[in-house]
């Protein structure tokens, strides 16, 4: 997979340089590219913001310095991209996503930045490509490139060869629309916080079930509209037993 980030903090993009990212970009499993936008404005001030069409707060982003970054990034490789556009106004990025985005050749991610970027860059990409406007939560950043970081770590842990453990990705939180219930290692007792005696018996069907039901209670405490949005076929007795 190739993924484009273009910002105008290419800085803010270093740690996907690190660890496990850093890793799949050294071992060839992904190809990360971080572009300044400003490397495509023409004046001495590298303008990329000018003021809101009828007025407001804040600056927006210029449309043709975006248009010449965009269509210069998007040339440059031949395979399939999908714009990825990071706002407080997109649609929720959820797990679900991140599997989709995995299975992407290439993903080319718009970092705004001040009141965003103006509507029509979106607009016109749109007619010619696929364009997602998402958001990864209902509170507001000052910019889109923390959005890229979820992302961008979000999928990357999805692709074959990216985690260490595969069924890391296959058993986590959201994989069966569940929370993730509580986990514990050495020592046995800490601070007089025993580990749950269930997984010290070696009883696989007992661990298995105990942590079910832990999934379970903590979702129903924490998400309740994830059990709501569960198929219906997705609880079995011992779980509606609970
Ligand atoms: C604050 N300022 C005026 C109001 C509109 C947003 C603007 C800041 N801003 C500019 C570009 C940009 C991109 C993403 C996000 C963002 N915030 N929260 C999320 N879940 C986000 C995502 N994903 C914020 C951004």
């Amino acid at each position: 997979m190739r993924i484009d980030v273009v910002t105008i903090f290419p800085g803010y993009l270093a740690p996907l340089r690190e660890a496990l990212l850093g890793r799949a970009v050294g071992t060839g499993l992904l190809d990360i590219a971080v572009h300044d936008l400003r490397d495509w404005t023409h004046d001495v001030h590298q303008a990329v913001d000018d003021a809101p069409y009828g007025g407001g707060p804040g600056m927006v982003m210029r449309p043709h310095v975006w248009g010449e970054a965009l269509d210069d990034v998007l040339a440059a490789d031949p395979r399939p991209a999908r714009l990825v556009v990071p706002t407080p106004a997109g649609r929720p990025f959820t797990q679900a996503a991140a599997h989709a985005y995995a299975a992407q050749e290439r993903l080319v991610f718009a970092c705004g930045r001040y009141e965003g970027i103006d509507q029509r860059v979106v607009d016109h990409y749109a007619a010619s490509m696929p364009v997602d406007e998402i958001s990864i939560g209902d509170y507001v950043l000052v910019g889109g490139e923390v959005a890229v970081l979820v992302v961008v770590e979000a999928v990357a842990r999805l692709l074959p060869g990216v985690l260490g453990n595969p069924r890391s990705a296959a058993e986590d939180s959201f994989s069966d629309g569940l929370l993730e219930g509580p986990a514990y290692t050495r020592p046995e007792v800490w601070r007089g916080h025993a580990v749950p005696e269930v997984l010290r018996s070696g009883n696989h069907g007992a661990i298995a079930r105990w942590r079910r039901d832990r999934a379970l209670e903590r979702t129903a405490e924490r998400r309740p509209d994830l059990i709501a949005a569960l198929p219906p076929d997705a609880l079995d007795e011992a779980d509606r037993a609970l």
